[in-house]
This record gives C-alpha cells, sequence and structure tokens, in this order.
C-alpha cells in the first residue's frame, strides 16, 4: 500500500468533498492507496499541512479543491527537499491547474489519473518569497478574483466571476510600471494588468497564454497598455479566440525571470489570491515538481 496525504478544502467550490469524501477515500484504497485527510480550517492551513505531510514521508499528497487551496499547498511544498508527488482533485470554482493538466474535473476519473501513478514534471514559479503554480499578476483588474465572496461562488459558481468583472470593468485604472526582464529591454509605461503566466489556462480563459507549457522553464508574459473600455472590451473577445498577442496594446514575451516595479502601490495576484505588493521579482523553478497527470 502506498500512503497519501489528502489536503482538502470543505468549503471549496459548491462543497463537494463534503459529500464526497467517503467515496474517495473507498476508491483510492481499492486502488492501493491508504489515505489519511486533513480539512483545512482556513487561510494558510493548506500551507501548514503540506509542510507537515513533507515532513511526516507521505509517499504522495493530494490536494482537494480549488486553485487557492492548491497554492497554498505547493506554497507548503516547494522549499522542501525530496517532494512526493502532487496529486490534484479539482473540486474548485476555478480549477485553471487542473484544466491545463487536463486532469478531469470529475472526482472517480481524477482519482483514477492518480491511481494510474502517471506524472508530470513540471515548473512552479517564485514570486518574491512566495510560490504559484499557474499566474501572477498585478493591476486594478487583477483584483477581480478575490473580490467575489466565498458564499456568492457556492451558490452561483463561474457566473460569480463574470458578474463582478463587469462591475468592475467600469473602474479600470491603468498602473505606472517598470518591467525589467533577463533577455529584454527595459519596459515602462502605463498598464492595466500583467500577467506571468505558467500555463495557458489562465482565469478560465484557455487561450490568453496559448503557448504557455507547464515545463518548458519559461514565464509568457503578457501586459496589456492603457487601453479605454471599448478597447478592452475588443480585446477581451479577440482573447476569447487567441489572437490578443499581436495587437498593438498588448506587450508579450518569454522570460525565466523578471522584476516589476512601480512608483505606486500595486497589490499582487498568485494563483487569484493575494500574494503581497510590488516590487515583485520573478523566477522560475524549472522541473521542480511531479504531478499526477496525463504525460504526454
Ligand atoms: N474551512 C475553511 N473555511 C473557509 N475558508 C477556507 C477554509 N479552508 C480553506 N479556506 C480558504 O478558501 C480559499 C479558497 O479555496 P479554493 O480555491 O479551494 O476554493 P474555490 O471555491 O475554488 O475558491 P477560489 O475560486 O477563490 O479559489 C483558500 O485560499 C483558503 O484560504
Amino acid at each position: 500500500m502506498k500512503t497519501a496525504r489528502l489536503i482538502y478544502n470543505p468549503t471549496s467550490g459548491r462543497e463537494e468533498m463534503k459529500k464526497r469524501l467517503a467515496d474517495i477515500l473507498d476508491r483510492l484504497d481499492i486502488g492501493g492507496i491508504e489515505a489519511s485527510c486533513h480539512a483545512t480550517t482556513g487561510e494558510g492551513d493548506a500551507t501548514a499541512a503540506a509542510a507537515d505531510a513533507v515532513e511526516r514521508g507521505y509517499d504522495m499528497i493530494i490536494a482537494a479543491g480549488g486553485d487557492g487551496t492548491l497554492n497554498e499547498v505547493i506554497n507548503g511544498m516547494a522549499e522542501k527537499p525530496n517532494l512526493p508527488p502532487l496529486g490534484v482533485l479539482p473540486l474548485g470554482t476555478t480549477n485553471d491547474f487542473a484544466r491545463a493538466m487536463g486532469i478531469p474535473k470529475n472526482w472517480e476519473d481524477s482519482c483514477d489519473l492518480i491511481l494510474r501513478n502517471e506524472m508530470r514534471m513540471i515548473d512552479l514559479g517564485k514570486a518574491n518569497d512566495r510560490y504559484f503554480i499557474n499566474i501572477a499578476g498585478g493591476g486594478s483588474l487583477t483584483e477581480l478574483t478575490y473580490e467575489v465572496p466565498s458564499r456568492l461562488k457556492t451558490m452561483m459558481g463561474q457566473l460569480a466571476y463574470y458578474l463582478k468583472g463587469i462591475e468592475k470593468m467600469a473602474s479600470l485604472s491603468p498602473q505606472e510600471l517598470v518591467i525589467r526582464a533577463n533577455g529584454q529591454e527595459t519596459i515602462s509605461g502605463e498598464f492595466m494588468l500583467f500577467l506571468i503566466a505558467n500555463t495557458n489556462s489562465v482565469g478560465g480563459f484557455e487561450k490568453l497564454a496559448p503557448d504557455a507549457r507547464i515545463d518548458d522553464g519559461l514565464f509568457d508574459v503578457i501586459a496589456l497598455k492603457k487601453c479605454t473600455l471599448p478597447e478592452f472590451i475588443r480585446l477581451v473577445r479577440l482573447a476569447l479566440s487567441g489572437k490578443h498577442l499581436k495587437d498593438k496594446k498588448i506587450i508579450y514575451f518569454r522570460t525565466d525571470a523578471m522584476e516589476v516595479t512601480s512608483p505606486g502601490p500595486v497589490q499582487l495576484n498568485l494563483d487569484g489570491e493575494l500574494g503581497g505588493n510590488l516590487p515583485g521579482y520573478f523566477q522560475v523553478l524549472p522541473h521542480h515538481l511531479q504531478v499526477f497527470a496525463q504525460n504526454n
């Protein structure tokens, strides 16, 4: 038997974990994985639980919840030596990472993926002293992700973000940024947002960073220059089909390390959660973690 630490957020998504826990443990057990559980109690708890699980020597860690839970789990793991592989049961409102990795949303199939023991080595991102698995960003629009109340998400799922997005668009404001990246000239100007993508699935858009690969040792960086609301709507439309990267309002490049500074206060967003403020120093940690996923 292999051992697993199942770290789950009982409040994620539509609280499916509360209903499914016994079934999940049963399915893993039949497949040869004996899992013990940790239900998270609030912010930061999954980080402590993941760090503890690495130290206790489990054969694997399984994170069940949304991108927020996953971010907390990798933050507990990233700095430890001898990392066990990570399994993901995507039961949150937003599961961008799982979508990018082709991890099924259905709990039976995502358990079976872990049981098949197929893994991929992936890059992690480091932002100052914290880590991200999917995306880092900043600018007024990225604040959207933590302005949506948890209860609203439980009731309405992804729709809650779209409603908040429409409300937020009216108050779009640019910020002065200086971006210095390895292999690039220094870029400075007024920007609506910047995104540093590790995967191609970002904020529910599958084509926002269409060429981002999780194991190429590089970030795909997208910055949106100051624009008007109609220009922004035009770009969102283009982004739906992945045709925005060549637009004159967009800056797009790849790098393995970069620094972003601003004369004003700019919050950082890491995998949809608050991640401190600028200045930010971002670095790829190539092939840092093994994740259960189809190896294609
Ligand atoms: N028991 C708990 N009660 C309330 N909040 C919790 C609890 N456990 C963890 N959390 C917090 O819930 C946040 C969101 O979790 P998660 O991402 O799993 O769910 P979600 O429904 O997808 O929400 P989001 O879309 O914001 O990520 C986590 O960042 C974590 O800090």
